[in-house]
């Protein structure tokens, strides 16, 4: 886990410098370190379908969008399909994306089940407030 935490950490930070680098799939764990496990301090926005946390990697900032756990799966992989090809100046920078499934056992209706808990996840370069465009909820760089 700690090696997973490093590689990742180290290919993100690598990518922040290489402007031309391809988003990759990142591992959860890292994505959790970063985020101080997505905790509430390190929130900086929500909108319909997700809620997204400031991340550190070394002295740079990403932002990690958790998507709900209610949406379809289709959904996020068109979602991320098209951020892979989503490329432009005037779009804010797609890093990578993370599709975790975790088994938990859970009481269900009164039975101890395996559940499936499914993480997903989008991670962009961070934009600073005032580069937002507040109007349409997009967001400019
Ligand atoms: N790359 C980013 N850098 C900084 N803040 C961000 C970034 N992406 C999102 N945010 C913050 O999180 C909020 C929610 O982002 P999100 O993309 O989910 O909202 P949205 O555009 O309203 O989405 P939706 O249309 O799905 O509801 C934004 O309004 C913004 O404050």
């Amino acid at each position: 886990m700690e090696y997973e935490i490093s590689t990742g950490h180290n290919a993100l930070e690598r990518m922040l410098i290489d402007g031309s680098a391809e988003p990759m799939d990142l591992p959860l764990s890292l994505l959790e370190d970063i985020t101080n496990c997505f905790s509430d301090d390190q929130q900086i926005g929500s909108g319909g379908f997700a809620v997204v946390y400031k991340g550190m990697v070394g002295n740079e900032i990403v932002a990690v969008k958790r998507l709900s756990r209610n949406m379809h799966e289709s959904k996020f992989h068109k979602e991320a399909e098209c951020l892979m090809k989503a490329k432009h100046k005037n779009i804010v920078r797609f890093l990578g994306y993370c599709s975790d499934t975790q088994g938990k056992i859970m009481d269900y209706e009164g039975k101890m089940v395996m559940a499936d808990i499914r993480n997903w996840l989008l991670c962009f370069e961070y934009v600073p407030m005032h580069l937002m465009d507040l109007n349409g909820g997009s967001i400019l760089r």
